[in-house]
C-alpha cells in the first residue's frame, strides 16, 4: 500500500488539562480531498494548529509523507510540503494582492530577502506570483491594496498565497466562511481545480460544498474520531446523525 501523505498517530492536545484533540489517528492518501467534519468545540482547528505546527501536541506523531513533524517550527513544516489557510484571514491589508503572494513566495525562498528595492526589481518573483493570480482570478486586480478588495477576493487571495508554497499537502479553514453566493461559487470552483496530486484537508460547515468536494470524511466530536470513511458510510452512519443531534 502507498504510503499515506499525511499520517497522524494517536494525537493528543490539552489545554489546561482539557482534552480538545484525544488519541486521532488518522491516515490521508495522496491526491485525496479530505473532509473534517464535527460540530462546534469537535476539534478540528485545533488539528489544524497541530499539524502545521502552531499548537504543540501533548501526544503523538503527524507524519508527513513519511517525515516526522512533531518538534519542527511551522516554517520547516511548510518546507515539507505543508500549508493551510485560516479561519480568520492572515493577509498584509496594506499590500496589494500581487504583494501579498511575492511576500508568500519570498518566504518561502529562505535567505534571499532583499531590500525593499531589490523586491520591488524582482521581477521573476511577480511574475511567478502573477501566474499564481491567474489561476485564482485575481489577476486583474493584482496591483490593489488588499484593504480595498472584497472579502471574496481576500480569500481567493490566502488560497493563492498558500498555493505559492507549492504544497503537497494543503489545509483549508473554512474557506467559504462569510462569503456571498456569488463568491461562494467562484471559491467552490477554485477549489474543484486545485491540482490534483495536492492532497487537501478541509474544514467547512456548509455541507453541499464540503460533500461535493470530499473523497473522504472523519467525523470528529469532543475531540475524538468517531468515523472515518467514504461520504457514502459517513451519511450512512447512524453516529453521525447523534452527533449533530444529539439523539
Ligand atoms: N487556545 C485554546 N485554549 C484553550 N482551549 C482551547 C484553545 N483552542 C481551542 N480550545 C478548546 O478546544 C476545543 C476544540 O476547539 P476547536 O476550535 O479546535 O474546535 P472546532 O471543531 O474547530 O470548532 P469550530 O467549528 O467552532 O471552529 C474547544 O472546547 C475549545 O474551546
Amino acid at each position: 500500500m502507498a504510503e499515506p501523505a499525511l499520517h497522524i498517530a494517536g494525537l493528543s492536545k490539552q489545554f489546561g488539562g482539557l482534552p480538545a484533540v484525544s488519541d486521532v489517528s488518522l491516515a490521508i492518501m495522496p491526491g485525496e480531498r479530505h473532509l473534517l467534519l464535527g460540530p462546534n468545540g469537535a476539534g478540528k482547528t485545533t488539528l489544524f494548529n497541530l499539524i502545521c505546527g502552531d499548537l504543540a501536541p501533548t501526544l503523538g506523531s503527524i507524519r508527513l509523507f513519511g517525515a516526522e513533524l512533531v518538534g519542527l517550527p511551522p516554517r520547516k513544516r511548510t518546507a515539507f510540503g505543508l500549508a493551510r489557510t485560516y479561519q480568520i484571514l492572515t493577509l498584509f491589508p496594506h499590500e496589494t494582492i500581487c504583494r501579498n503572494v511575492m511576500l508568500a513566495l519570498n518566504g518561502l525562498k529562505a535567505g534571499k530577502w532583499g531590500t525593499w528595492r531589490a523586491f520591488e526589481a524582482n521581477r521573476a518573483l511577480r511574475a511567478e506570483a502573477m501566474a499564481i493570480l491567474d489561476r485564482v482570478r485575481l489577476a486583474d486586480l493584482a496591483d490593489r491594496p488588499v484593504s480595498q478588495t472584497a472579502y471574496g477576493d481576500r480569500r481567493r487571495l490566502e488560497i493563492a498565497m498558500a498555493l505559492a508554497l507549492s504544497p503537497r499537502v494543503l489545509l483549508l479553514d473554512e474557506p467559504l466562511a462569510g462569503l456571498s453566493r456569488d463568491e461562494r461559487v467562484t471559491v467552490q470552483d477554485l477549489l474543484a481545480n486545485l491540482p490534483p496530486d495536492v492532497t487537501v484537508v478541509l474544514i467547512e460547515h456548509d455541507m453541499d460544498v464540503a460533500l461535493a468536494f470530499a473523497e473522504r470524511i472523519t467525523l470528529l466530536h469532543h475531540g475524538r474520531v468517531v468515523a472515518t470513511g467514504s461520504r457514502a458510510e459517513i451519511a450512512a452512519d447512524p453516529r453521525t446523525r447523534e452527533v449533530y443531534l444529539g439523539a
